[in-house]
């Protein structure tokens, strides 16, 4: 390789990267004199651009050359395309390529655009010729394969009456490409291999002279290579590429694809055409075994039957005159070319963005639905497909029938639902999913109605991933429904063994019902009861949290362990009834739909036959327990458990609540949930009625509250040490250094500084002196609260205010505004009425 070519190499290897004059001399160790001469010739010639004032900096042009004719070069096949030029590069002689992929995707094609590049750079002369050897025509022969590309010697077999120069001989200096190398046999891969390492190989007959060849070779095989190749064979390819499958190249290529094949036929038959638009849409979502292959020769037979069907026709009209068409000519612009159905995907975007402001707006299914159509109107006007009536069925197949849903069907508009799901296949390489915001927004709002759907969606989209604008469907297909749906508040679910036990009982009782009560699933008789638990966890834990509580109805088995087994999965009250009948799920299910409250279920469950046992769990845990609330946060509570878990024995369940939940439940002195609680740890006094231990976190801070916590625990069977250890981890953790280690984000010294100065402005406001132990909660609470506010910005209209009751409490909510000001302004936050409540309670006994 010439001194100027490897230059350009250096550039060439990263077009993206600027290079100055000194770097590109110290890679290939010459002069920095010399280097800038070449670069600057290279610089003359338009092969590199020059950029800066001393130093100046080179780039390589990003030329695809010869490449250009590719369609995706800028695109999906951009990557590929670099490693092809770096082949063509690589001194002295190339690199040999294996290029990989299913049939008809382009491999032949990049083959030979690699040898026309390669002559177009002048690393080869422009008559090297570009020599194709497809072995499969040989497969049955392995004589004849070897002869034909070594050629042979006269009287090397029998016929052989004159000397034969093979295709390697052919090849010299140029390329030789050698497709579906796969059939190759082992001898000949040895051959070729030998001939990769020393540049020469033996005609068959000779064994004297071997022949001298320069030869750049390129192979391609459709299968996978590791399992056919010789791997010595493989390891002299150092480079391998995969070409994809049509139906996986975007959008905009696939439409290039199907455009040029349009285009040449136009130029075939001298006419204009013009295509209905629902033939284009059918084209870009095929998956042909013979990719662009199958397509091109699809195009061809369209044409020809549009052709034969009308000769005398211009344009020649490809489907239905009176349906939206395309004209398309012979000179026609691949690449804008559809432009406007890949102007749908902003307008999708539009439609999620108005979705998620309608939803914080309270608007109607029907609201949001207008919107919708609105927006994607154009899509509704140019096409027309004809899959409502596909749709319709699967729909009741899969919702109607299965979860009983009751649905007026002629609410949803069925032509305009399959008409967004056509256009949601066309554009779905157009989405990255990094956003799941409206499906956790739709989750909340509607959590069983988007069970159902991503459900019904998985027969929509089969193999595919349901990204987040795919719920654009939601409101079409669901929005009418959803309300009926949403109006269970049980996740109630059915499981028995066998094909289709557990879902034709599910089937009976939801449409009895009219609603989606049970969800069901039928096990194989073999499946233990870990993976009959792992799908019900995977069924809860797509559930929305509002849900009262779970009822599950099995079929055998034991009831004691099935129950123990959910129970630790859910941490909400629990029926669990064994030996299912249709008629008892279908009471169960009439009581659910009647909105009985659980304790009624639970009871009338015990009557229903002599053989049926049923397990109710009202609480927290059947489990000794301890239960953790911190009202500054489901953080602190997890860190506090993680601490506990860590350092006591495990005989003691340690539960975190959530504060107002908590509160809550000791409000309604609801005895039952705390029946196996030893005690309850928050960080705040809570007033409560029913004889149970609370422990304000922060007087373990004191010598006589952490003997107090000493004893429970001891009481509980705890080792003395052990606690000891658990009581110094809790002081560390709420000091002023335990502070500075939670907070993520804001800078600790500059928080904590203006927490003190609140702090104070309330001890000064009320002349009070609090105490080390309220100050270090108030301090722990308000810095960790300030970051919470930052990270979860929220706008001054999302937020409730709270109606204060006494005349106390408003003058501490109108004083701590003014507090807060200073801190609202500086990190431009809202401190909201539900915050300021909390370090009321926490103040109120000193003021
Ligand atoms: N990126 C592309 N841009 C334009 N045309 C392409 C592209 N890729 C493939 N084609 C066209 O698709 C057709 C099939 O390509 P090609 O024959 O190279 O596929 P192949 O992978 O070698 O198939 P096989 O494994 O069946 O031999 C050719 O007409 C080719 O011109």
């Amino acid at each position: 390789m010439r001194t100027i070519d490897k230059v350009y190499q250096v550039l060439a290897n990263n077009t993206s990267k600027k290079y100055t004059t000194t770097q590109v001399a110290q890679e290939l160790g010459l002069t920095r004199g010399d280097v800038s001469t070449y670069l600057t010739k290279l610089f003359q010639r338009g092969k590199i651009n020059k950029t800066g004032t001393r130093p100046f900096y080179w780039q390589a042009k990003n030329d695809s050359g010869k490449f250009k004719k590719m369609i995706g070069v800028d695109g999906s096949l951009k990557k590929l395309i670099a490693k092809c030029q770096e082949t063509i590069l690589y001194p002295p002689n190339g690199m040999p390529l294996l290029i990989t992929g299913p049939s008809g995707v382009g491999k032949s094609f990049l083959a030979r655009l690699i040898f026309e590049e390669a002559r177009r750079q002048k690393v080869i002369s422009p008559k090297a010729k570009f020599v194709v050897l497809n072995a499969a025509d040989y497969a049955n022969n392995t004589e004849i394969l070897s002869s034909a590309l070594f050629g042979y010697k006269k009287g090397a077999f029998t016929g052989a009456d004159h000397d034969s120069l093979g295709l390697v001989d052919q090849a010299d200096q140029g390329y030789l490409f050698l497709d579906e190398v796969h059939r190759l046999n082992f001898e000949s891969q040895e051959k070729l291999f030998s001939l990769m390492d020393s540049g020469q190989f033996y005609p068959l007959g000779e064994n004297k002279k071997p022949h001298r060849v320069q030869v750049r070779f390129l192979f391609a095989t459709t299968e996978n290579v590791d399992n056919i190749l010789l791997k010595t064979f493989l390891r002299r390819i150092p480079l391998q590429i995969y070409m994809p499958k049509y139906i996986d190249r975007p959008l905009n290529e696939r439409l290039q694809i199907v455009l040029q094949a349009f285009v040449k036929e136009a130029q075939t038959v001298h006419r204009q055409l013009k295509v209905e638009q629902n033939i284009l849409n059918k084209l870009l979502q095929k998956d042909l075994p013979g990719n662009i292959g199958s397509i091109q020769n699809e195009i061809k037979h369209l044409c020809a039957s549009a052709f034969a069907e009308n000769p005398v026709e211009d344009p020649i009209i490809i489907g239905q005159p009176n349906e939206a068409l395309r004209l398309i000519s012979s000179d026609s612009d691949v690449i804008s070319f559809g432009r406007d159905i890949i102007d749908f995907v902003p307008k999708i975007k539009k439609v999620i963005s108005e979705i998620k402001l309608f939803l914080q707006q309270e608007k109607t299914a029907a609201e949001i639905n207008i919107m919708i159509f609105e927006i994607l109107n154009d899509w509704f006007k140019l096409t027309s497909v004809n899959n409502a009536g596909n749709l319709k069925r699967n729909f009741i197949q899969k919702i109607g029938s299965k979860y009983g849903v009751n649905v007026d069907f002629a609410k949803i508009d069925w032509q305009k639902s399959s008409q967004i799901i056509e256009l949601i296949t066309l554009v779905y390489d157009q989405f990255d999913d990094e956003d799941a915001s409206l499906i956790n927004l739709l989750r909340m709002k509607f959590p069983r109605s988007i069970y159902l759907f991503n459900q019904f969606m998985q027969s929509v989209l089969p193999d595919k991933k349901i990204k987040d604008f795919t719920y654009i469907l939601f409101f079409p297909l669901f929005g009418s429904i959803s309300p009926k749906i949403e109006e269970i508040n049980y996740n109630a679910i059915l499981l028995a063994h066998g094909k289709k036990t557990a879902t034709s009982i599910q089937a009976v009782v939801n449409s009895l019902c009219g609603n989606y009560i049970f969800e069901a699933f039928d096990m194989p008789i073999d499946s233990s009861i870990k993976q009959i638990n792992s799908k019900v966890q995977e069924y809860l834990d797509q559930q929305g949290k509002n849900t009262v509580g779970t009822i599950v109805l099995f079929d055998m088995g034991s009831l004691n362990q099935m129950f123990k087994e959910i129970k630790s999965i859910s941490n909400k009250e629990l029926l669990v009834i064994n030996n299912i009948t249709t008629a008892m799920a279908l009471d169960v299910g009439l009581r659910i739909q009647q909105k009985q409250k659980f304790k009624e279920i639970a009871k009338a469950s015990t009557k229903y036959g002599e053989t049926t046992g049923s397990q109710y769990y009202q609480g927290f845990s059947d489990q000794k327990n301890v239960i953790v609330a911190c009202m500054s946060g489901d953080g602190v509570s997890r860190e506090i458990k993680k601490i506990m878990d860590n350092t006591l024995s495990g005989k003691l369940k340690i539960i975190t609540v959530d504060y107002k939940k908590l509160r809550h439940l000791l409000d309604q002195e609801d005895r039952l949930f705390f029946s196996n609680t030893e005690f309850v740890l928050t960080t705040t006094e809570i007033r409560n009625k029913i004889p149970i231990e609370i422990i304000d976190i922060y007087d373990v801070l004191d010598k006589s509250g952490a003997l107090h916590l000493t004893t429970l625990l001891e009481n509980s069977g705890e080792k003395l040490t052990q606690i000891k250890v658990m009581i110094e981890q809790f002081i560390r953790f709420f000091s002023i250094a335990g502070i500075r280690e939670r907070l993520q984000i804001l800078n600790p010294d500059v928080v904590i500084e203006e927490v003190q100065y609140i702090t104070k402005r309330y001890e000064k406001y009320y002349n009070i002196e609090l105490d080390e132990k309220t100050r270090l909660n108030l301090y722990t609470h308000i810095s960790l609260m300030i970051e919470r506010m930052v990270l979860t910005k929220r706008e001054s209209k999302d937020l409730v205010s709270i109606n204060s009751e006494t005349e106390k409490e408003k003058e501490f909510f109108s004083i701590s505004k003014n507090i807060f000001k200073s801190v609202e302004i500086k990190y431009n936050i809202i401190i909201e009425d539900y915050e300021i409540s909390l370090i009321y309670q926490l103040l109120s006994p000193f003021i």
